[in-house]
């Protein structure tokens, strides 16, 4: 046979391996948290936006809910302003908020017309449009952190809408007060409520790691299966640290609230959520909850 057949005939058999992962997810929502450095290679950036594409074409409902923390912090040092965070979320003065709410516009359209080039239709929104994300003012630990906000309520109206017009949902981490001011929202909590809100089947946060290490000096350590009393034990013991916590504790809250899977994949790595998707085993790691480890052992096994 030649090459050039042994080719296609590879790619056929790929195809028929995907039809029970097209089935099982066929309808079903699945939120893509998008951030971190994975966003800042355009190359890669294109790669995340057409497995979006191929999800979305293929029968399933995706949406996006983007950060840009690294583009804000890099426009807030270009105007001369120092990037200040308290753990782990952005101290947000009034300035700071108004050239948060432009970066992350300014990413939430890139996105969208990353997605309309490969020929899906869609629609960039913050948590402000149609009162999506209500927030009250967030404090640490009693700071003052300035305009940063704690969802109160998400209200699915647009979204939606949006998904029933065949739209894929591009949404930035904003929301507004009962008093209409503007907030600036962490995107991983962002993502982790509206996933709730949703029941999606699947919340899948692309970060800028193999997934969670158990060491965080060995990156050969990735945990597969990261059940939430450990996730909490590797907290306590110092090998979850930074960013990793509030994307961890977000997870458990969606998997508390409903949310059927929930995965921390690499989005250096091209096509990983196709491949999380497609495969029997996945990749990157899956948090569950230890009454369903039968139910998640039986699924990779
Ligand atoms: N145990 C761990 N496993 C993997 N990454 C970890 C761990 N502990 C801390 N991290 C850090 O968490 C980072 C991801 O969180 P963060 O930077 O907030 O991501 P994003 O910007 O994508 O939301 C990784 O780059 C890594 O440095
Ligand atoms: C309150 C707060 O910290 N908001 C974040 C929103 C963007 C974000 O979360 O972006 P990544 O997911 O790319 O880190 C910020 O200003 O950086």
């Amino acid at each position: 046979m030649s090459d050039e057949m042994n080719q296609i005939l590879i790619k056929a058999q790929t195809l028929i391996e995907a039809l029970p992962y097209i089935r099982e997810f066929y309808g079903k929502t699945i939120v893509v948290k998008y951030g971190g450095s994975a966003m800042l290679d355009e190359r890669l950036e294109e790669s995340v936006i057409k497995d979006v594409a191929l999800l979305k074409l293929v029968g399933m409902k995706p949406i996006i809910v983007h950060g840009g923390g690294k583009e804000i912090s890099s426009w807030l040092g270009k105007l001369g302003k120092e990037p200040k965070f308290c753990e782990g979320l952005r101290v947000t003065d009034g300035e700071t908020i108004e050239i948060a709410e432009m970066v992350l516009n300014l990413v939430n359209k890139k996105l969208v017309r990353l997605l309309e080039k490969v020929g899906v239709k869609a629609v960039g929104i913050s948590g402000k449009d149609g009162s999506m994300i209500k927030v009250d003012k967030k404090y640490v630990n009693g700071k003052d952190i300035g305009y940063v906000g704690e969802i109160k309520k998400v209200d699915s109206t647009v979204i939606q809408t949006l998904l029933e017009s065949d739209f894929i949902p591009v949404i930035a981490p904003l929301g507004m007060d009962d008093t209409y001011k503007t907030y600036n929202i962490n995107a991983d909590e962002a993502a982790s409520a509206i996933a709730e809100k949703m029941r999606a089947e699947k919340l899948v946060f692309l970060t800028d790691t193999d997934g969670v290490y158990e060491d965080r000096s060995d990156k050969s350590s990735v945990i597969p299966m990261l059940s939430i009393k450990e996730a909490k034990d590797l907290i306590e013991i110092g090998q979850i640290n930074g960013g990793m916590i509030p994307k961890i504790e977000n997870c458990i809250t969606a998997i508390q609230q409903g949310v059927n899977r929930v995965h921390i994949l690499d989005g250096r790595l091209k096509n990983s959520l196709l491949l999380e998707i497609f495969t029997k085993k996945g990749i990157g790691t899956v948090i569950y909850d230890e009454a369903e480890q039968d139910y998640f052992e039986q699924l990779v096994s």
